[in-house]
């Protein structure tokens, strides 16, 4: 199977990062807007087409990993050359009756929102199908096999897609704000930045799987963290005063408006 990139960025190198890490073997193809995908492509070794028409003539899967606002000119060149293959949208907020429109009603697509932990192929995906790919469960499943190559997959209702995209796509820069901020009080007391990132990265690893494993919800593993008259719970006093979940909850209330205005 040839998987064809059409955007060189930030996205599309974490998933090629990714798949190349499952399946060293796989070949893809790629386009971009400027010499800067060639040159990426080059330092890589991906095969760099020179349209992106080539790339989806010549590929099985075409992954659409450009700006939603370059959808109607990489739409215009591709669709002509669209019979079999199957097209991956990671386009953000753009849903699938936009991408329908653009690329014709037979083509068959899936709607992905991945993150950039895919690189490490600890992403989280949400994705949904059209109706041309419901009805050809084989590609279907190549799609999935596809994603899950790059970290756990939910099968999420176009509706949740906004949400989704605040809670798993967006936050990966959420969460390096929230390391950032506790190393640098790291550093206010003395400990050297690398050494502070890395032992908050530690700590937020260890609790991600703690969360993942227990039984009890965050704010019970939160309660067990927090001695009677001790340190931790002085913290979490003063967090909550100076207003983190409400600047959190409007952080993804701003993410999410942003992304239902795309489309
Ligand atoms: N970054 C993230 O964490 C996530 C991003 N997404 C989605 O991924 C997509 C890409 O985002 P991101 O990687 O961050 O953005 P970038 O700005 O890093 O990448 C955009 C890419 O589009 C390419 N491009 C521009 N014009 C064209 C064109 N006419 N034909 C083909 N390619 C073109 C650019 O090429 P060049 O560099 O050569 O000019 C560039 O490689 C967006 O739709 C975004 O919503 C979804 C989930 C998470
Ligand atoms: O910032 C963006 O628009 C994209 C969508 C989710 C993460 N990055």
């Amino acid at each position: 199977m040839k998987i064809g990139f059409i955007g060189g960025g930030q996205m599309a190198q974490a998933m090629i990062s990714g798949l190349l890490s499952a399946n060293p073997d796989q070949v893809i193809n790629i386009h971009g807007g400027s010499a800067r995908t060639q040159t990426y492509a080059q330092a890589h070794g991906l095969n760099y087409l020179p349209t992106n028409q080539q790339v989806a003539s010549e590929s099985d899967v075409i992954i659409l990993a450009c700006l939603p606002q370059h959808l109607p000119t990489v739409a215009s060149e591709i669709k002509a050359v669209l019979t079999k293959q199957v097209v991956i949208s990671v386009l953000g907020g753009v849903s699938l009756a936009t991408l329908n429109a653009a690329l014709g009603t037979t083509v068959a697509i899936s709607r992905v929102l991945p993150n950039t932990p895919v690189n490490v192929n600890a992403g989280t995906l949400a994705y949904i199908h059209n109706a041309p790919l419901m009805a050809q469960p084989a590609s279907q499943t190549q799609v999935e096999d596809l994603l899950k190559q790059l970290g756990a997959t939910y099968l999420v209702a176009e509706t949740q897609f906004s949400i989704f995209s605040a809670l798993a796509g967006s936050s990966p820069a959420f969460i390096d704000l929230f390391i950032d901020a506790m190393a640098q009080a790291g550093v206010k007391y003395g400990l050297p930045k690398d050494q502070a990132v890395a032992i908050v990265t530690q700590t937020m690893l260890g609790t991600a799987l703690q969360v993942q494993s227990s039984t009890q919800t965050p704010r019970e593993l939160a309660a067990a963290v927090a001695s009677p008259g001790g340190s931790t719970i002085a913290g979490f006093l003063a967090m909550e005063e100076y207003g983190l979940p409400t600047a959190i909850v409007k952080g993804i209330d701003a993410t999410v408006a942003k992304d239902q205005a795309v489309d």
